[in-house]
């Protein structure tokens, strides 16, 4: 049973802003996230949400503390090999999509693994445009495709390199209500079990989902959510419900 393993451990994270006030993002962060896990991250705007996400994921260096990547010290890699220890292990979806609009719907998926100098795997690439409900689409461009089918594409790109962990900032921040859905339930289901047919060795049962998001509807698909307050995680729910995450966000943003 691989659940109790940790993908992701951040070990008292700061990380300060030079501008302004010296504005100090992370606080002293420690958390940790389990394999095959959804989590949603959450707290008041400018509460370190992304900060967090960027260094758990090593696209930002923190100040002090580690970030440990499957057990890899990623907070101490210089590039590329921190590069390549994220394109090895680390998928991510954007609010914006990030889409290459002049390549196919097919070449953006399989870009990062070009990028990253690995032959791609097209059967499993094939694969995952089915699972996303976007098979006979490979060759449109990404203009042709409505917002959430543009996030379905990205989340396409992103399990294509079989991820240890996906990291979504605002997944379903610019989609509808029912695009949103879409986006989360097929992030849900990559937990699930997208990694069994995935995984290389047959032993995992599922990526890992790190979720950055303001709404509570949409933390409620996770299996955990963490609350940030002023740099610092505050609390965190198991098991959340849109209700129990709602209410928990009124008393983190009245603290
Ligand atoms: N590049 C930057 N330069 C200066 N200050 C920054 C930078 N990025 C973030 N900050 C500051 O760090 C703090 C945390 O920002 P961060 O974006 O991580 O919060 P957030 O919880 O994701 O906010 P939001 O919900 O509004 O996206 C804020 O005070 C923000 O103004």
């Amino acid at each position: 049973m691989t659940m109790t393993e940790t993908v992701v451990e951040v070990i008292d994270v700061t990380k300060s802003y030079a501008g302004g006030a010296g504005v100090r993002a992370l606080d002293g962060v420690s958390v940790g996230f389990a394999t095959g896990t959804f989590c949603a991250v959450m707290g008041p705007s400018g509460s370190g949400k992304s900060t967090l996400l960027h260094c758990a994921a090593g696209l930002d260096r923190p100040d002090s503390g580690r970030v440990l990547l499957a057990g890899q010290e990623i907070s101490r890699l210089r590039e590329p090999k921190l590069t390549e220890a994220r394109r090895r292990r680390v998928g991510f979806v954007f609010q914006s999509y990030n889409l290459m609009d002049s390549l196919s719907v097919w070449h953006n998926v399989l870009l990062p693994q070009r990028l990253a100098g690995v032959r791609p795997d097209r059967d499993w690439a094939r694969e995952v445009m089915r699972r996303v409900g976007l098979a006979g689409r490979e060759n449109d461009r990404p203009g042709q495709l409505s917002g959430g089918q543009r996030q379905r594409v990205a989340l396409a790109r992103a399990l294509a390199g079989r991820p240890e962990v996906i990291f979504a900032d605002e997944p379903t921040g610019a989609l509808d209500i029912s695009a949103g859905r879409e986006v989360l339930a097929l992030l849900r289901d990559a937990v699930d079990g997208f990694g069994d047919l995935g995984s290389r060795s047959g032993e995992r049962s599922g990526t890992a989902v790190i979720m950055v998001t303001h709404d509570p509807a949409a933390a409620a698909w996770a299996d955990r959510v963490v609350f940030l307050a002023d740099g610092r995680i505050v609390t965190e729910l198991a098991d959340p419900t849109a209700e129990k995450v709602a209410a928990q966000m009124t008393a983190v943003s009245a603290r």
